[in-house]
């Protein structure tokens, strides 16, 4: 059974697994190239003259083999080198390679610039070394079995130059495994913004953490973090990736001690009569998360209670009960009952996640929000996001949910391939769990009903909406190894 590639490829692997402090993000840290170029600086002084790239090299090689499950004799080995260290750890690598009896060739762009002791290395074990200018690229890299690329590293910012961005073209067209150094040539590493042309990796071995940029372009392929014994304190990192492990301590089995109400109380105003389903849908997703109570407000009640015995039923948030967190908004309309149901929520004093119908809503009457006090999420798509902030560049999208974060005071959840969430103090996460199959209707209702269920549990609302991200994440993953189609098929994956 094939498993999309997309489930394959937000896998991260961590070669060397970092140690915490107490990381304002907890997590897998990602740092920006500022605060990985001071650790950096700080190894250089206390390492021996070349053995951060020594070890860099030696990580890199052992991805490239692991990738060839160790058959490399005989493979075409095809490197790209920048005039940069970047290009150096390739060479480097080029050199084990060859060891291993790999056909291995340097494209050099500048090869009175090429890391020099690297260069000689190469040539010394019996590799080829081309000016890129005279060699016949397309015909090296249709024989190629791997590409790696040391073009360019942290120093460089997109786009690529001349003549980088032509390789790294035809690069992208040749069938070889391609494997990048540090970061996929021509991406922004703080950003993920790729102007220009970008390499596209199967596979990109990054030194010291993961800069944001890998994680919320789909340029990287598979993320492999060597720390390399220079990680930035993970104190410093502002974006974070969340892991199994440490959502499932959020999701603690009930105890003795609990009753229904003590893990929280959710409540939701979802569906219409034109969307009966996303009711159902949303629900389905706060009440297979985990035990507690779930209380539904609005007009499918009905519909509800009949999929979901355990469901209380209201037809107006006025009239639900005591709630601890509100989910408002999937298929829940847009007309004057819908609005003021809106209305009704927002004066809670506990947190609301705004979702779907309700971000319209929102970004016709921006001025719904101003008496707004408590908590609150909001969980745009792009379209959505674009209505809501007309001015925020959706080509940094981590940029843009931070800044829209920090405009509104609220948590932003932007979804996408790559979903982006963001907090008003500048922290956010990376979602790196998923699958293309969550681009199915009615998935987004099953997020908002798995985040209001967490909310619920009185856990930091940033916490709360990234590890609703991860865990339909993962659903979608199990959804896609099993082929099940349809958002409802995420129910029973969730955990
Ligand atoms: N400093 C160290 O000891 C270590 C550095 N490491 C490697 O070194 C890299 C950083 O190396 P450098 O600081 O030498 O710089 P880079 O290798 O990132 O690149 C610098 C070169 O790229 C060229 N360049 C810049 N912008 C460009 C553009 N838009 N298009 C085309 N070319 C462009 C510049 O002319 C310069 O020659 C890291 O990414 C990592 O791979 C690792 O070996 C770990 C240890
Ligand atoms: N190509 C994709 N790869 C991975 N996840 C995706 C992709 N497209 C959408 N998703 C996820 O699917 C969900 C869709 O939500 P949403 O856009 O609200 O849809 P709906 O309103 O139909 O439920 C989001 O969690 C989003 O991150
Ligand atoms: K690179």
């Amino acid at each position: 059974m094939e498993i999309p590639s997309s489930a394959q490829e937000q896998q991260m692997t961590i070669a060397t697994p970092p140690t915490f402090g107490t990381p304002p993000t907890p997590g897998i840290p990602s740092c920006t190239v500022a605060q990985i170029r001071d650790a950096e600086r700080a190894a250089l002084a206390r390492t021996p003259e070349g053995a951060l790239m020594r070890r860099a090299a030696g990580e890199l090689t052992t991805a490239v083999l692991d990738a060839l499950d160790g058959h490399v004799v005989g493979r075409s080995v095809v490197l790209l080198v920048g005039a940069g260290n970047n290009g150096g750890d390739a060479l480097w690598a080029g050199v084990a390679l060859r060891r291993r009896g790999g056909a291995v060739t340097a494209l050099l762009t500048d090869p009175a610039r090429a890391h020099p002791a690297g260069a000689a290395g190469l040539r010394r074990v019996g590799g080829r070394l081309l000016d890129v200018a005279r060699a016949d690229v397309e015909k090296l890299l249709a024989a190629a079995d791997v590409v790696i690329d040391g073009l360019v590293g942290l120093a460089a910012r997109p786009p690529l130059r001349e003549p980088a961005a032509s390789l790294v073209r035809l690069a992208n067209r040749c069938a070889a495994l391609r494997v990048a150094v540090d970061l996929p040539s021509g991406l922004d590493p703080d950003s993920g913004v790729a102007t220009g042309e970008i390499f596209d990796a199967d596979v990109t071995v990054t030194f010291g953490g993961a800069k944001p940029g890998l994680l919320v372009s789909t340029s990287a392929g598979r993320v492999v973090v060597a720390d390399l014994g220079m990680a930035p304190d993970p104190a410093v990192a502002s974006v974070g990736v969340l892991t199994d492990q440490l959502v499932a301590g959020l999701l603690a089995d009930p105890g003795s001690g609990d009753d229904k109400y003590s893990g929280g109380v959710v409540g939701i105003v979802a569906g219409s009569a034109q969307y009966p389903g996303a009711a159902v849908l949303a629900v389905g997703g706060a009440v297979r998360l985990r035990p507690g109570m779930v209380r539904y407000a609005g007009p499918q009640a009905a519909a509800v209670v009949q999929a979901w015995p355990e469901v209380v039923g209201a037809d107006d948030p006025s009239r639900a009960g005591r709630v601890q967190a509100w989910v408002v908004g999937p298929g829940a309309g847009t007309d004057t009952a819908a609005r003021d149901r809106l209305v009704t929520v927002l004066a809670a004093d506990g947190p609301v996640l705004v979702d779907a119908d309700g971000l319209t809503l929102l970004a016709a009457e921006p001025a719904l929000l101003e008496g707004r006090r408590g908590p609150l999420v909001l969980t745009p798509h792009e379209g959505e996001f674009a209505r809501l902030f007309p001015d925020l560049d959706l080509t940094d999208r981590l940029g843009a949910a931070r800044a829209a974060a920090a405009s509104t005071g609220a948590v932003i959840l932007l979804k996408g391939h790559r979903t982006v969430i963001a907090a008003p103090d500048g922290r956010a996460y990376v979602n790196t769990t998923g699958s293309s199959w969550l681009a199915t209707a009615g998935s987004g209702d099953v997020l908002a009903g798995v985040m209001g269920s967490l909310l619920a549990t009185g856990i930091d609302p940033l916490l709360a909406a990234a590890a609703g991200a991860h865990l339909h994440g993962r659903a979608g993953e199990r959804a896609a190894h099993d082929r099940a189609a349809g958002a409802h098929q995420l129910w029973d994956r969730l955990r």
